[in-house]
């Protein structure tokens, strides 16, 4: 059992979850499974090497998510808005920007501290700066410690679990509720509780009426595997606050329609994974030899993709699938 923590130390836990994930991206990026020239400008190399089995997650984790994003960019011709929940420091603005596919606004939210860190290297970098100011016309830029305002990429320190001062801030970066809205949120519901979660997504049904989001996280967590997983970040003080609502992707289903989203999809990371286009597939797979393909098999049925969208104008985002 891990030792019992305050809710400072615990949120603190929480923070160290985008060091991980963003270094476990980087070092995947370093051997080849995706490009990416922006994470190496957000999170320092990994010292030492990360396993294969977890490098091939996360390139099916970043195509499986990115498949679906794009997918509802297509749908809404880019008139519309992301909302990047709990972001931490991913690069998926500048990565569309690129292949020229940015929303009308893209928008991430995370925890102050966080936010903070991440315009700090976007302020001293230029190849993340540039990009901003280039998708920015009209006034001067907004930029303070704690949230950048520019016309296509804001950043908002806010607590995900409290909705009405998450709504108030994104409205200040002129979150338009009328555009539809994809709300992403990438290892980062788990991190909440149940009634925590639920209310962070019924706001977003209740407050777009055209909209669709995307969940990436934990699923089957009741079996043994799971219990090593929670177990595992319980010992680094991170409590999966949530994970009760990650014992099936049933379970996952559920909590979007309870929340009023119109349609639910859930599927495993195992099952993604044989859906991505299978010539990169190979590509990646002659990266590294992986020797435990059980471990791969296993971990990636302890993870999984959900959507769900609500569609009052008929774009077609109940047909978006894999
Ligand atoms: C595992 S990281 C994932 C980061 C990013 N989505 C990715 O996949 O690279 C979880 C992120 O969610 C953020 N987060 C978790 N709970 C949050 C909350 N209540 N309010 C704001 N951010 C939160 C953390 O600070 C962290 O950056």
């Amino acid at each position: 059992m891990a030792a019992a923590t305050g809710p400072d130390e615990a949120d603190e836990a929480v923070r160290g979850t985008c060091e991980d994930a963003s270094v476990c991206k980087r070092f995947a990026v370093s051997v080849g499974y995706w490009k990416d020239p922006y994470i190496q400008h957000f999170v320092r190399q990994a010292k030492e090497r990360k396993a294969p089995e977890i490098n091939r997650g996360y390139y099916a984790r970043v195509h499986g998510v990115s498949y679906l994003i794009k997918a509802f960019l297509q749908k809404t011709q880019c008139n519309s808005q992301i909302v990047n929940l709990g972001a931490g420091m991913d690069t998926l603005f500048w990565r569309l920007k690129d292949e020229n596919l940015l929303p009308r606004k893209y928008f991430e939210v995370d925890f102050p501290m966080i936010v903070a860190r991440k315009i700090h290297n976007i302020k001293s970098k230029p190849p993340l700066s540039k990009p901003i100011m280039e998708s920015h016309s009209g006034d001067s830029l907004l930029i303070d410690s704690h949230s950048l305002d520019s016309s296509r990429y804001s950043i908002v320190g806010a607590d995900l679990r409290s909705s009405s001062d998450l709504e108030e801030k994104l409205r200040k970066h002129s979150l338009d509720t009328h555009l539809p809205t994809l709300l992403v949120a990438e290892c980062v519901l788990v991190y909440m509780t149940p009634q925590q979660s639920a209310s962070l997504l019924k706001w977003a049904a209740s407050t777009f009426p055209v909209a669709m989001v995307i969940n990436y996280e934990q699923v089957n967590m009741r079996d043994r595997f799971g219990q090593i997983m929670i177990e595992n970040l319980q010992r680094r003080h991170c409590n999966l606050a949530g994970v009760e609502l990650c014992s099936s992707l049933d379970s996952q289903r559920e909590r979007l329609l309870g929340s009023g989203w119109d349609n639910a999809h859930a599927v495993d990371m195992m099952k993604v994974y044989s859906f991505l286009p299978q010539a990169d597939v190979r590509r990646i797979e002659a990266l590294e030899f992986l020797d435990e393909k059980e471990l791969f098999e296993q971990l990636m049925q302890h993870y999984c993709i959900c959507w769900a969208s609500k569609d009052s104008s008929n774009l077609g985002l109940a047909n978006i699938d894999f």
